[in-house]
């Protein structure tokens, strides 16, 4: 059991499983979304990048390869974008989707969306966007990571939970943290194109994954601090159907 200490009364409290290890909690995640198509296989499947859902797409890829799942007819919307990066450059998220799940598997590639980094005006691409996952009919199970400073999406410390797609700037420490992925920080573009807080908090059912010490913080003042504008991913709190899947480590810091 974990406390949802601080919370305000009107908050959800968000289903937590905890896993011994990365890698387990990679396979849960997997199997809850491989679950999920199959029930509904032309769902609309909201989708993460970044380092902690890699596992979970190579679990995917293993069990459509095994004939376990098929997302022919699924639609997928990504949470993000770097600005300036077109869809060929090696960081973009574009190009992970494609290398660490759409090229391994039958989805169509003209129903996955991904914001567009190189889009000549960012801000109008940004609406059109919100209307493309409204015409979609809206996302039916979102996938999350989190930020070491609590972001989701590129949802950063300052962000309401009214924030809707738009173009918005990296912090100083998101731009650190992920320059591990490039050959420098000076590489890491300074703005991203994001879905909004309150474009999540309209998906039907969130999964939140989250694995590493590094990430215990945040983890904890998601789901045990009242929901505020210092942490994005405590306004999670708003939404009904929620599950942190973490391992022993992202979860060492909750008190339960
Ligand atoms: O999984 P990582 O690499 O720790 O990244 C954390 C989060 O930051 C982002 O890279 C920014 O969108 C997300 O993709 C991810 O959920």
């Amino acid at each position: 059991m974990h406390k949802p200490v601080s919370k305000s009364a009107d908050a959800h409290a968000a289903k937590v499983i905890v896993c011994a290890d990365a890698a387990a909690a990679s396979r849960t995640v997997a199997n809850m979304i491989v679950a999920a198509v199959n029930a509904n296989p032309s769902m609309v499947l909201g989708l993460a990048t970044g380092g902690t859902p890699t596992a979970t797409y190579a679990n995917i890829v293993d069990d459509y390869r095994a004939g376990k799942v098929q997302f022919k007819d699924v639609t997928s919307f990504n949470l993000d974008e770097y600005i300036g990066l077109s869809g060929t450059h090696p960081q973009s998220f574009r190009y992970f989707m494609q290398s660490e799940l759409f090229d391994h598997i039958d989805i169509d590639p003209n129903n996955t969306f991904v914001p567009d980094g190189d889009a000549r005006d960012p801000d109008a691409h940004a609406i059109q966007y919100e209307a493309q996952i409204a015409a979609s009919g809206g996302i039916d199970l979102q996938l999350l990571g989190i930020g070491h400073n609590g972001h989701i999406a590129f949802n950063e410390p300052g962000a309401s939970p009214s924030t809707r797609t738009r173009v918005v700037e990296l912090t100083p420490s998101t731009i650190e943290k992920n320059a591990r992925f490039f050959a420098s920080a000076d590489e890491v573009p300074k703005t991203a194109i994001t879905m909004g807080i309150g474009t999540i908090l309209e998906a039907k059912k969130i999964l939140l994954l989250a694995t590493g010490d590094g990430k215990a913080e945040a983890v904890r003042r998601s789901l045990q601090e009242a929901a505020s504008e210092a942490i994005p991913a405590s306004w999670l709190e708003q939404h009904p159907d929620v599950t942190f899947v973490l391992d022993e480590a992202a979860a060492s810091e909750l008190v339960r």
